[in-house]
C-alpha cells in the first residue's frame, strides 16, 4: 500500500443502501456519519430505495465526483456502469451481507473505520468484467460486474440462500442454500471456449467466471483471481455426483479444489459458454434468470478504487 499526498477530492456522494446487510447499513449509518464528520470528509448523502433510483442520480454526477457506497456487493454492482471509465472513483464501505468483493480487497465487513483509514492510500485501478448474454432471459443485454457470475449449481444456491433465516451470517446461509440445492443436482452438457480456444466440453453442474476470488460470503471458488491482473478466471465442474459435489464444496471452502481432476480452471481474457439448454444464472450474487449462452470479456483497470 502506498500513502500519498493526494490533492483533496471534491465532496463524496455517499450512496446509502439502507436495505443492505438486512438493515446493517441503516443501523450503522449514524455512527458512520459521525465518523465522516469527525474526520472532516465532505460528503452529500444520497439514500436510495433501489438500484434504478441510484443510477438516475449517478448519471447527473460530474465526472470526477468520488462515490462512496454504503452497502454490499449489490450496491456497487447496481451503479457500476456509471463508475467504469467515467472518472468517478469509488470508495467501498462494506455493510452488506456477503461483501465478497470488499473482502477480496482486504476490507473487513462492518469495519468502516478501517475502510475510511484506507482513503489515505493511493487510488488503485481494478478490472471489470463485461458480460454479453446471447441466449436467455437477458438475451441481447450487456452487464458489467466486479466480482463474478455463476451458472448452474451456484446460481441455484444463490436463489435458495435468499430463503435461509435472515439472522444467519452470509456463509451459513450459503451453506444452507447449497445443501438444499444438492438434491436438485443435474448435469448439462456445456461448451466453454477461452480466448477462442476450446477449453472444456462435456457434462457440468456449474461454470463460474470470476474477477474476484470468492462468493457466497466466503466460498473461494477462484483463489487465483486477482482483480488487478487484467484477466478473468473460469472455473467449470466436470461430471460429478452428489457425494462428489459435497466434497467439492468443502474443497472450495478450503480453496483446495483447483487441481482436482473434475475441476477445470484457467485464466483468460475472453470466455464464451454455451449450454445445451437454459440454466440458472447469477451476476455478482443477483439472480439473473436463465441463460443458455453468454460471453464475458475483461476490461482491465476500468474502475478506480480509493480505499482498496
Ligand atoms: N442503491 C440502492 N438502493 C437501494 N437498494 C439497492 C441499491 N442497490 C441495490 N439495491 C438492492 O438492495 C439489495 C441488497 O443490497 P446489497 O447486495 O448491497 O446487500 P447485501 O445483499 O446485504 O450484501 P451482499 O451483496 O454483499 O451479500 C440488492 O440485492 C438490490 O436489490
Amino acid at each position: 500500500m502506498t500513502l500519498t499526498s493526494r490533492p483533496p477530492l471534491s465532496p463524496f456522494t455517499v450512496l446509502l443502501n439502507a436495505h443492505a446487510g438486512r438493515g446493517l447499513a441503516r443501523r450503522k449509518w449514524p455512527a458512520l456519519q459521525a465518523e465522516l464528520e469527525r474526520r472532516a470528509i465532505p460528503f452529500t448523502l444520497l439514500e436510495t430505495a433501489s438500484a434504478d433510483e441510484a443510477c438516475r442520480h449517478m448519471q447527473t454526477l460530474a465526472p470526477g465526483t468520488p462515490v462512496m457506497t454504503v452497502g454490499g456487493d449489490g450496491t456497487v454492482a447496481g451503479i457500476l456502469p456509471f463508475l467504469v471509465e467515467s472518472g468517478r472513483p469509488l470508495a467501498v464501505i462494506p455493510l452488506g451481507s456477503g461483501n465478497d468483493f470488499a473482502g477480496m480487497l482486504g476490507l473487513k465487513p462492518g469495519d468502516f473505520g478501517e475502510a475510511l483509514d484506507r482513503l489515505a492510500y493511493a487510488p488503485r485501478a481494478a478490472d471489470v468484467l463485461d458480460i454479453h448474454v446471447l441466449e436467455g432471459d437477458l438475451a441481447g443485454q450487456r452487464r458489467l460486474m466486479l466480482n463474478g457470475l455463476g451458472m448452474g449449481f451456484d446460481a441455484q444456491v444463490n436463489q435458495a440462500m435468499k430463503r435461509a433465516p435472515a439472522r444467519w451470517p452470509g456463509l451459513a446461509r450459503y451453506a444452507w442454500g447449497a445443501l438444499t440445492s444438492i438434491r436438485h443436482l443435474h448435469l448439462l452438457p456445456v461448451t466453454v471456449q477461452v480466448d477462442g480456444q476450446p477449453f472444456y466440453s462435456g457434462p457440468s453442474c456449474l461454470c463460474a467466471v470470476m474477477n474476484g476470488t470468492r462468493y457466497g460470503g466466503g466460498f473461494r471458488i477462484s483463489p487465483r483471481s486477482d482483480a488487478r491482473d487484467g484477466l478473468l478466471n473460469v472455473v467449470a465442474s466436470g461430471p460429478i455426483d452428489r457425494a462428489e459435489l459435497v466434497k467439492l464444496m468443502l474443497q472450495v471452502l478450503a480453496a483446495s479444489h483447483l487441481d482436482k481432476p473434475k475441476v477445470h480452471a484457467t485464466p483468460g481474457r475472453h470466455v464464451s459458454v454455451r449450454w445445451d439448454s437454459p440454466i440458472a444464472l447469477h451476476i455478482d450474487g443477483e439472480d439473473a434468470g436463465m441463460v443458455r449462452s453468454l460471453q464475458v470479456t475483461v476490461r482491465p483497470n476500468a474502475v478506480q478504487l480509493l480505499n482498496a
